[in-house]
């Protein structure tokens, strides 16, 4: 398997543009001034072993676009920062504009697996910008913030969204942000759990006829409407990217879910994502109203 260099990414004002994989891949726009357009939205996915452009950085043997969705202030930003830098972004809040990227290579069991962080505006008005990426997407990452109830009655437009939008084959995963904040919380752990049960989640079912594992598929490509998909709740894990809880873990588990997806090896058991979150999450029953 060959490896791939990475771009350096640069911080949530000023993604690296030039660093991208240029082939089709993605480009991001600037912090302020994105839109459709040359250079805004990618049109492409991030391929498995697709070379990256650019200069020095670390290696990696696949790589991944996840997007972080939700409503404005959820805490996407700064759950992408805790991952990225493991710092917190306390103060004022601002509002991401358009669209933002970072990079990070993970290590997933010898693999150097590269995430490429696609970070949304919440905010109605970027809404057909957010639109235009999600089709490349292979993950995403749904989050809610327990202290808002609007932001979690607003999950279900989301989902409608993503299933109008992303590949039907896209891995998801629901997340409860801000559980440190105990006080404020109205959104019940045991409401995020329901919720992620009952939502529509879609799957690739493995063994497909043929052999054929549509999970890594190009835009277009993957089987929409066959046999091959199957539904099932979402993996939901409440999260809080001012502690640290359960971040790291939300992004690795995607990790993992990708490369298996993309690399699996007859031998290798399969890697069951709601069955690694469920065990590994730590619970936040503390947290409770
Ligand atoms: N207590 C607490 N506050 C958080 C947490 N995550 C984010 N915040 C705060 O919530 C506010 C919004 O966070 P952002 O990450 O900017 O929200 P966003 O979802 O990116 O918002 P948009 O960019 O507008 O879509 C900021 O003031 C953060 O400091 C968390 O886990 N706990
Ligand atoms: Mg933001």
């Amino acid at each position: 398997m060959s490896r791939k260099k990475t771009p350096k990414s640069k911080g949530a004002s000023t993604p690296a543009a030039s660093t991208l994989p240029s082939a089709n891949g993605p480009r991001p726009a600037r912090s302020g001034t994105a839109r459709p357009g040359p250079d805004a939205p990618p049109n492409g996915p991030l391929q498995p072993g697709r070379p990256s452009l650019g200069g020095g950085g670390d290696f990696y043997d696949v790589a991944f676009k996840v997007m972080l969705v939700g409503d404005s202030g959820v805490g996407k930003t700064c759950l992408l920062v805790r991952f990225k830098d493991g710092a917190f972004l306390a103060g004022t809040f601002i509002s991401t504009v358009g669209i933002d990227f970072r990079n990070k290579v993970l290590d997933v069991d010898g693999v150097k697996v590269k995430l490429q962080m696609w970070d949304t505006a919440g905010q109605e008005r970027f809404r057909s910008v957010t639109h235009a990426y999600y089709r490349d997407a292979h993950a995403l990452l749904l989050l809610y913030d327990v202290t808002n109830k609007a932001s979690f009655d607003n999950i279900q437009a989301w989902l409608a969204e993503i299933h109008e939008y992303a590949q039907h084959d896209v891995t998801l995963m629901l997340l409860g942000n801000k559980v440190d904040s105990a006080h404020e919380r109205v959104v019940k752990r045991e409401d995020g759990e329901k919720l992620a049960k009952v939502s529509q989640g879609r799957g690739v079912v493995r063994g497909c006829p043929g052999g054929h594992e549509p999970g890594l598929s190009p835009p277009g490509h993957h089987l929409a409407g066959s046999s091959c998909l199957q539904e099932y709740g979402l993996p939901f894990m409440e999260t809080s990217a001012k502690t640290g809880l359960n971040v790291d873990l939300a992004f690795t588990a995607i990790a993992k879910e990708l490369k298996q997806r993309s690399m699996k090896t007859p031998s290798e058991p399969r890697f069951r994502l709601h069955d690694y979150v469920k065990r590994e999450g730590q619970g936040a029953s503390c947290c409770r109203p």
